[in-house]
């Protein structure tokens, strides 16, 4: 797919929030779309999902089937979770008994299948998230767009969102996602696009700029330290969380948590490809 010289305001005469833009995603890819808030990653990532039309110029060669994951899910419909994603099954042109099967099988990966019956405004903000993110996988999606999609998920679905970035992108569907937390550091394999000024830059992270996670074992009782020394380092914490398996006896903590780390900036070559 190919955003060609894309410009788009929301207003005539209002201020343009993107410019002469043009970039290509291919067949596989994921993109992580990064940039300050305010400067236009929702706006990218809903033209390319075909939600928003140019200004002018034009998108081409968009997959026909979109899965488009709003950064808020639209929760004030008076339908419950089943008979919304049965709905949405059907909109994806998905017959009745393969539509119960999406509906089954993204339900219970998503941990929604206790909430089938509830209205979606009676869900907590990551409960509708997860039934966002349901609705856009029910046919599995050559072009798949995700605004923040960690953004009110707890933290075992944070844990799926990048399996099913890989789950499409192997199967040949590209993927546009948008990050401001440095969840970026789950996917390691990712381009970028950044977004400054209304242009987006296009361009493969260097490879001294590979990004890994990696996960610490420290005392409990001294998490706060080395949270405090890791960010001081520059390294981005994406969770810390407490680490049942961890043996009993580990240094002075009676228990252990583990902290899980990226980095917001490049650190040196000596840095050990955590970032
Ligand atoms: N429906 C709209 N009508 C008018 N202006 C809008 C609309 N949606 C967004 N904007 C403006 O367009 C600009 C870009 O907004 P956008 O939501 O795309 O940014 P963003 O980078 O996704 O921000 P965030 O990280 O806060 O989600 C902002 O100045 C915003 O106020």
């Amino acid at each position: 797919m190919r955003l060609e010289d894309v410009w788009l305001r929301y207003r005539r005469r209002g201020p343009w929030v993107l410019r002469a833009t043009d970039v290509r995603v291919g067949p596989g890819e994921v993109v992580v779309v990064l940039g300050r808030n305010g400067v236009g990653k929702s706006t990218l990532l809903q033209v390319a999902a075909g939600v928003l039309r140019p200004s002018r110029g034009r998108v081409t060669d968009r997959p026909r089937h979109v899965g488009w994951v709003p950064e808020r899910f639209p929760a004030d419909q008076p339908f419950t979770v089943e008979r919304y994603l049965a709905a949405m099954g059907r909109v994806a042109g998905l017959d009745p008994l393969a539509t119960a099967r999406a509906v089954d099988h993204w339900t219970d990966r998503l941990g929604l299948a206790g909430f089938r019956r509830v209205r979606l405004p009676e869900l907590s903000k990551g409960t509708a998230q997860k039934v966002g993110l349901a609705q856009a996988m029910l046919r599995p999606p050559g072009l798949l767009v995700l605004d923040e999609p960690w953004e009110g998920l707890d933290a075992a679905t944070r844990e799926l969102v990048p399996a099913v970035i890989d789950e499409v992108s192997a199967a040949g569907g590209s993927v546009l996602v948008s990050d401001h937390r440095g969840e970026i550091a789950r996917l390691p394999g990712a381009r970028r696009w950044t977004v400054a000024d209304g242009v987006v830059t296009e361009g493969a992270p260097p490879a001294d700029e590979a990004v890994a996670v990696v996960e610490v074992a420290v005392p409990a009782a001294r998490v706060a330290g080395a949270v405090a020394r890791l960010r001081a380092e520059g390294h981005h914490i994406l969770r810390v969380r407490p680490d049942a398996s961890a043996p009993p006896d580990l240094a002075e903590g009676t228990s252990a948590a583990t902290v899980e780390i990226g980095a917001a900036e490049p650190i040196g070559p000596a840095g050990g490809g955590a970032r």
